[in-house]
This record gives structure tokens, sequence and C-alpha cells, in this order.
């Protein structure tokens, strides 16, 4: 994608993943770490790791409300696995844990259990040929959707990623993959009018 520039939140996780997708894809990358690093971008991505830290390290630079202000310029937002918690509108059991909630759903972290904290399955994805083998690190499960929230992906009855407006949420991690057909999605999510 010639032309189109996408930015990774940097502050925490698995942002150089996401970098090395898109390039793939031939977008250019922009790692954020302030708000002014936010100009002139399409979409951010807010990636997996630790969402209680991520949230912290958003709140002390400004990110947070600078990411609401993208977001409602028109900025497309995707959060994977710690990333899908910080845009929810609720985290169940934790209403002190900053979020953002820009995607109207309900999320339970760590909640696929410890003996499967990590597994891989065969996920079919709406609108792709072939399923996507989606890599679930202590993901979180959600466990509401509101009415604007069109469920993408389920896996064991459960929605794993979802999407309202401009905002996407996957509770895998697909930069893990070696299969960027995800981030092709977003790049269109973004670029679209
Ligand atoms: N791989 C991940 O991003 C895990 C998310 C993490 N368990 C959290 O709650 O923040």
């Amino acid at each position: 994608m010639k032309g189109v520039t996408v930015g990774v939140l940097a502050l925490q996780g698995a942002f150089r993943e996401h970098r090395r997708a898109f390039e793939r894809l031939g977008a250019a990358v922009r790692e954020v770490r302030l708000p002014e690093h936010l100009t002139g971008l399409c979409g951010l991505v807010i990636p997996g790791g630790e969402s209680t830290t991520m949230a912290k390290l958003m709140r002390t630079y400004g990110l947070d409300e600078a990411i609401v202000d993208f977001h409602a310029r028109g900025g497309a937002i995707w959060g994977t696995c710690a990333g899908a918690i910080v845009v929810a509108r609720e985290i169940e059991g934790r209403p002190e844990q900053l979020r953002l909630g820009l995607l109207d759903v309900k999320v339970a972290r760590n909640a696929y259990g410890r003996q499967v904290a990590s597994f891989e399955a065969e996920v079919p994805i709406a609108g792709m040929a072939r399923p996507f083998p989606a890599v679930f690190i202590r993901a979180p499960r959600i466990t509401g959707v509101g009415e604007g929230v069109e469920v993408l992906a389920e896996y064991a009855g459960d929605p794993v990623m979802a999407a309202q407006g401009r905002v996407l949420a996957s509770v895998f991690h697909p930069e893990l993959s070696g299969d960027d057909r995800v981030h092709a999605r977003f790049l269109e999510l973004a670029t679209s009018p």
C-alpha cells in the first residue's frame, strides 16, 4: 500500500511484529510514543502486551486522550489481545482499569484458563476464503457485545474478532502467525473513505 502510514503504539508489548507485517504489505509504519506521533496517520494498532502497564504508560504520556481524539477525527484503531482490552467499553471485575471505551464490548482478562494459556487454532474470519491460524496468548474473552458491534470471528462459541465503525479488535495475535490477512484488512479499513 503506497503512500499510507500506519502507526503502532510502541510503549510496551509486541509492536515490532506488527511493524514487520505492515511493511511486508508495503505500508509505511511509525512507532507512536507521544501524542504528536499520531499526526498524519490513517490508523493505529494497540498491540498485545500487558494491558494495565500499557494503559498506565498511555496516561503518563497523554496518549489516552490523544487516541480518543484521533479516533474522533476519523482514525482507525485496531487492538490485539491486550490492545483489545484497552479499547473495550468494560473490563469485567476491574472497573478501575483505564480503557478507552471505543468498542462496545465487555471483556474478561486472562479468561482462557491457566492450562490453555497459549494455543493456536484455525479460525474462520468473515470475508476470508481460508481459516486464519490464530495464536492466543493469555487472551481476554469477549463476554458481551453491544448492538453496533459486528462479530467477525468466533472460537468455541465466543467472539474473538469484532468491529464497530473504524475500530477493530482481535483477542488473538495476527502479527505472530506469519499470515498478513488481518493486517491487510486493517489497512483497507484505515484507508476507506
Ligand atoms: N498477550 C496479551 O496481550 C495478553 C494480555 C494480558 N493478559 C492482559 O490482560 O493485559
